[in-house]
């Protein structure tokens, strides 16, 4: 596949690695080349099979405005747009475009999203309250993170009740995420501590392979049994 990765910050420095790994072609940009998304013009987003995107909360929007008005295949890392997940849907929609995004693309943050669920579901009648810890690197943008928020809506879709989060910028944090289930009685906790950013970055390059020969809008946790 011809991938363009845009951000080449530490996750999409990770990406591009692994993509080539892969055996993918693979073009980068960054802010300086791609302000406000002006290097996406139609004819060189029509270049690349799939686009990645690690960059910032801001940037993302326009470059997703601008690569699926094009009909452009877009998997989405980047965290902390999810206010316009509306208009990106319908425009990736209209377009026929592929637009993939995720909050977490690592195996275990996937399986703790269903452990989260199955938490809920279990505990909800037995008088367990919920809660989210997580803490991440002191550059981070977005808080609390986006894997914090689809912990949280994983249980309250179980438990119809809200989950608070409380958000820790520390050091050099790559993502630790505890979810707390607490009773008179006891206290259930279940914890993902990632040691290194290449389970996200794996899991990104595995869904532009999957998003590459499809069109319509996915949320990464629907389909990653897939891949
Ligand atoms: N979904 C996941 O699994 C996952 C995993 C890790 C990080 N993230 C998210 O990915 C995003 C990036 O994280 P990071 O730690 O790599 O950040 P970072 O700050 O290290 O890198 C972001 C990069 O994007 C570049 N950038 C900004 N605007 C741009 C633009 N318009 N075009 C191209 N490049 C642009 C910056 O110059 C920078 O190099 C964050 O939102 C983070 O929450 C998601
Ligand atoms: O380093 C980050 O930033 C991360 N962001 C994602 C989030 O907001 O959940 C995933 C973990 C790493």
């Amino acid at each position: 596949m011809r991938v363009l990765i845009l951000g080449m910050g530490k996750t999409g420095k990770l990406v591009a690695e692994i993509a080539r790994e892969r055996g993918h072609s693979v073009s980068v940009l960054d802010a300086k080349e791609n302000a406000g998304a002006r290097a996406l013009t139609p004819p060189f987003v029509a270049g690349f099979d799939v686009v990645i995107d690690f960059t910032t909360p801001e940037g993302v929007i326009h470059n997703m405005r601008a690569c699926l008005a094009t009909g452009a295949k877009m998997v989405v890392g980047t965290t902390g747009w999810y206010s316009h997940l509306a208009d990106m849907r319908g425009l990736a929609e209209r377009k026929h475009a592929g637009l993939l995004y995720g909050t977490n693309f690592s195996v275990g943050v996937q399986v703790m999203l269903q452990l989260a669920q199955r938490m809920g579901e279990a505990l909800k009648s037995a008088g367990y309250t919920f809660s989210i810890d997580e803490s991440h690197h002191v550059g981070k943008l977005d808080s609390p993170s986006g894997t914090a928020i689809s912990l949280a809506e994983a249980v309250e879709s179980a438990t119809g009740g809200k989950v608070p989060i409380t958000a820790k910028r520390e050091g050099d944090v790559m993502g630790l995420h505890t979810l707390n289930a607490r009773s008179g009685a006891d206290k259930l906790v279940l914890t993902h501590e990632a040691f290194s950013r290449r389970g996200f970055a794996e899991g990104a390059v595995r869904a532009a392979e999957w998003l590459a020969t499809r069109t319509g809008c996915y949320d990464f946790r629907d389909v990653f049994a897939q891949m």
